[in-house]
């Protein structure tokens, strides 16, 4: 991608853009719902029509991992999507908790889809003794006292935040302090940490304000 130097790397040191990883996903989705219709395999046209993207982007996208593709035979659905799973890391179990049991940390621990993905929420945490003991999907809401001790008995490798702004960013300093690497962050503020650790925010205002963006755009 001329110009972008924004890259990561793959455990075996070669160097993947962000923009294509944040397509994955995308491709990961699309392959599940074709094999769920028993589609075995697919053209990159067939694929890119669907997906409204260039069939040469799809290839780009998939030499970034060796291929995949038989030229004249397409992909194999099952296997590229097995494959997408692995490098997104979804073949195995991914722990996460939840810090902040309010609104939102229900309604993400009450979100099945996460389960199906390998993503297993382990334990919600927070200050209110209204909340604390009550279970949401059968996951306990547990003291934020106990943190410590709860990251010294399991392994979790991912930590989301839905707490209020105010509180977040010494929650999340004490979860990097506990070990954690990966912050999965709702709370409308920017967390900043070493490289090391990864933070996803998620703000669906901004989605909505780019949204508004549009829209008034349009009428000008
Ligand atoms: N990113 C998004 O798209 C998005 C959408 C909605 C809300 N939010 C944000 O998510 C956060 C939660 O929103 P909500 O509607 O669930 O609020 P909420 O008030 O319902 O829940 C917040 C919870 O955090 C708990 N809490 C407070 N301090 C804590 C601490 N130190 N440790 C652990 N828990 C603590 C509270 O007791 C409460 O249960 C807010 O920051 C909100 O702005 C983000």
């Amino acid at each position: 991608m001329p110009g972008n130097k924004a890259v990561v790397k793959t455990g075996n040191e070669k160097s993947i853009s962000p923009a294509v990883i944040k397509r994955l996903p995308r491709y990961y989705r699309y392959l599940g719902d074709l094999l769920k219709n028993d589609v075995v395999r697919i053209s990159s046209k067939e694929l890119s029509q669907r997906m409204n993207v260039t069939a040469s982007q799809i290839r780009q996208d998939l030499n970034n991992f060796g291929g995949f593709g038989q030229q004249g035979y397409g992909y194999n659905v099952e296997y590229l999507y097995n494959e997408m799973g692995k490098i997104l890391g979804l073949d195995r179990t991914n722990n996460i908790i939840i810090v902040g049991a309010g609104n939102l940390g229900q309604a993400l621990a009450n979100n099945q889809d996460f389960d199906s993905n390998g993503f297993k929420i382990i334990g919600l945490f927070d200050v209110n003794p209204r909340l604390i003991g009550m279970t949401v999907r059968g996951v306990e809401v547990y003291d934020i006292d106990m943190l410590e001790t709860f990251l010294k008995e399991h392994e979790v490798m991912i930590a989301a935040l839905t707490l209020p702004k105010s509180k977040a960013v010494k929650v999340a300093e004490q979860l990097v302090d506990l070990g954690i690497k990966a912050l999965w962050n709702f709370a409308p503020v920017d967390l900043h940490f070493s490289e090391d650790i990864l933070v996803e925010n998620v703000h669906l205002a901004e989605s909505i304000m780019t949204l508004s963006y549009r829209i008034h755009s349009q009428n000008q």
